[in-house]
């Protein structure tokens, strides 16, 4: 547990990760470096090869099945795909039914409704939605509480997500599928946009390894510019651009492509693949 006896994962709280894939792997080791004990945390996961990773990376305590890990947790995450989740909650009702712990979910599209139905009774749920930077400590995660979930319980949960970065909760429920759609696959869009930088420099003649170190650099660079200055977006675009200049030229043509009608609907269609996935599960 932390050194902090202010934390609100202080005291012998015991976090039990159900799936112990990419994103649980990320938690996991933000929470370790953060100075929770690892003997206070335990995962599920039926991959022998991904147990014996985290239990050697992190000192945490591996096990094969869900119920076996979950026994007596205090905090329960759920980090299976969301489409074994119902299979997962249903097969951990009557233990929960005891235990009374909080849930955290990660599942994308999943409601806490649908969530509470599965597990078969009131409980405290947190639906969460991180991203991959959370792998460095530097993700961003969307969360909502239902009424169940006490301040205690909403601030372990918000202590849980933050060791991996940023937090911001949400007022209502169905703005989740904004926030999967901006900050969950994010990452991707970032990554997607230094693909095509490095592309268009490598076809005006850089190599390669000069098109990725300098488009990642500057990604790297833009990213500290927006959290550290903590100006607006637009303002350190300005100041990059000079009149009549190279970067004015670049964003005369991103305007006549239509990059912002295209950003909004990408966020559109993701935003719309959430809400579908959210009703494929009931
Ligand atoms: N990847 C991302 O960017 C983000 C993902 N999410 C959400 O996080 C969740 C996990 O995603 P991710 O980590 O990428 O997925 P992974 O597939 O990497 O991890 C899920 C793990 O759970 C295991 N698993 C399957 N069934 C069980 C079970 N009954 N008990 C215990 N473990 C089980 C899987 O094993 P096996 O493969 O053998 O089935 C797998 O190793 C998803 O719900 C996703 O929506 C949220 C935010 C961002
Ligand atoms: O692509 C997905 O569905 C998941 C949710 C957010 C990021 N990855």
């Amino acid at each position: 547990m932390p050194s902090n006896p202010e934390s609100p994962l202080s005291g012998s709280r015991r976090i039990v990760f159900v799936g112990g894939g990419n994103m649980a792997r990320s938690l996991i080791g933000a929470l370790v470096r953060g100075g929770t004990e690892a003997a206070s945390i335990a995962v599920a996961e039926p991959n022998a090869a991904l147990r014996e990773a985290l239990a050697n990376d992190f000192g945490v305590t591996a096990h094969e099945r869900a119920d076996t890990a979950a026994a007596n947790a205090d905090v329960l995450v759920l980090a299976v795909k969301p489409q074994v989740l119902k299979d997962v909650c249903r097969s951990l009702a009557p233990l929960v039914a005891d235990t009374r712990p909080l849930v955290i979910s990660i599942a994308a599209g999943v409601r806490i409704a649908q969530l509470r139905e599965w597990l078969g009774v009131e409980l405290p749920i947190v639906r969460s939605m991180p991203n991959t930077p959370a792998l460095i400590g530097a993700g961003a995660t969307g969360l909502i509480a239902n009424a169940t979930a006490d301040a205690t319980r909403r601030a372990q949960a918000e202590a849980i997500l933050a060791a991996a970065g940023r937090t911001a909760w949400i007022e209502r429920e169905e703005l989740m599928d904004a926030v999967t759609a901006l900050s969950g696959s994010g990452p991707a869009y970032f990554f997607l946009l230094v693909e095509a930088l490095e592309d268009a420099a490598v076809a005006q003649g850089l190599s390669r390894e000069t098109a990725r170190a300098l488009a990642t650099q500057t990604c790297l660079g833009a990213g500290r510019m927006l959290v550290e200055s903590g100006e607006a977006p637009s303002i350190l675009r300005e100041r990059v651009t000079s009149p009549n200049g190279t970067t004015a030229a670049a964003l005369d043509a991103f305007a006549a492509g239509g990059l912002r009608e295209l950003v909004a609907n990408a966020v559109a269609a993701a935003t719309a693949r959430g809400r579908e996935l959210s009703a494929s599960q009931s």
